[in-house]
């Protein structure tokens, strides 16, 4: 039994229709994505997912069971992220910890929280005096302090830096890890992709596509584009005939090569046998981000569009 089951969900704000007509399961133990430009209707859906706002069509499940009839069940059962303004300035943060854990019937070892979320050594420090990213892994840390079977982030790593950024996505996989169900709203395509099982795309307040990151990717093409500068007479032509080659095209001193993944390959080979010495190598691929962009015809999200092969993923 799929552990969320939303169908044709619908929700409005007076006049404003903030969600349409969502549907979607997620599956027990998954990373689930929730993806979408701003006011698309993600926030408000996961809310309905949650029992805080109560839908004006359509049906959801939680664990079985209903989010607004069943309010006091599902949330002993499914954690949510705070809103960081919603603590007390001089709450320190085991403070903060002990009392929402007194809230639940299941607790969990707060003392293990606070290491897994680096937040040790934090622990008698006032809220206020947290940092942005601290404040961050704490709402993280009080959506699991009552062990929840799911667990709902909504855009964590907004304000992040880079690396805080990557703290939290390896912190995310841990908790999927301890078998809980994550759903995860977010903006940042590159952290759906590195993140998600399978993911929803919502636009206008309706689902665009669901699929896996590679499916969604699918979609778009999977036409890699290799560019170099060649440093040796090339003849274009020998690149062109290879069999993986869909594609070659010139620049003012750049060479582009386009074809499925393999191509990079083909073309490195060709120049090692031909002795073409090349500089500035790099390839792109298509991303989430093209995907997004394909798929809801708008800007969404930041991804990473060049990689160079020793960054390369083997997936
Ligand atoms: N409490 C509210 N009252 C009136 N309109 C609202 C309310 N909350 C959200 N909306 C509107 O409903 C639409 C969907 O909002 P929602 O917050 O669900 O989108 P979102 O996809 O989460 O957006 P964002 O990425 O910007 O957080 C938006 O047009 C928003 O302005």
């Amino acid at each position: 039994m799929p552990v969320i089951e939303v169908e044709h969900l619908h929700k409005r704000y007076g006049e404003k229709v903030a969600v349409d007509d969502v549907s979607f399961t997620v599956e027990q133990g998954e990373i689930f994505g929730v993806l979408g430009p701003n006011g698309a209707g993600k926030t408000t859906t996961v809310e309905c997912v949650q029992g805080l706002r109560r839908a004006d069509g359509g049906s959801v499940r939680v664990l079985g069971l209903d989010p607004i009839r069943d309010r006091t069940e599902v949330r002993q059962r499914v954690g949510a992220q705070l809103q960081e303004s919603q603590l007390p300035d001089k709450l320190r943060v085991r403070e903060a910890l002990d009392l929402y854990r007194s809230f639940y019937r299941q607790k969990a070892d707060i003392d293990e929280l606070l290491a897994d979320l680096g937040l040790a050594e934090q622990r008698n420090t006032a809220f206020h005096k947290l940092s942005g990213g601290q404040k961050q892994r704490l709402s993280v840390a009080l959506a699991l302090v009552g062990r929840p079977e799911v667990a709902i982030l909504d855009e964590l790593t907004t304000g992040l830096d880079p690396q805080g950024r990557r703290d939290t996505w390896d912190l995310v996989e841990r908790i999927r890890d301890r078998g809980v169900t994550v759903v995860l709203v977010t903006h940042f395509m590159e952290e759906a992709e590195r993140l998600c099982d399978r993911l929803a795309i919502i636009d206008a307040g309706r689902i665009v596509a669901i699929d896996t990151p590679s499916g969604m990717l699918a979609r778009v093409g999977t036409e890699h584009r290799v560019h170099f500068r060649p440093l040796d007479e090339l003849d274009d032509s020998l690149l062109a005939a290879l069999p993986d080659v869909t594609g070659v095209s010139r620049g003012v001193d750049e060479v582009t090569v386009t074809g499925p993944e393999q191509v990079l390959q083909s073309v490195l080979a060709a120049l090692a046998e031909h002795k073409v010495r090349y500089a500035a190598l790099r390839v792109e691929q298509p991303t989430l981000d093209d995907a997004f962009v394909s798929l809801t015809g708008r800007h969404g999200g930041r991804a990473a569009a060049t990689q160079t092969p020793t960054d390369k993923r083997s997936s």
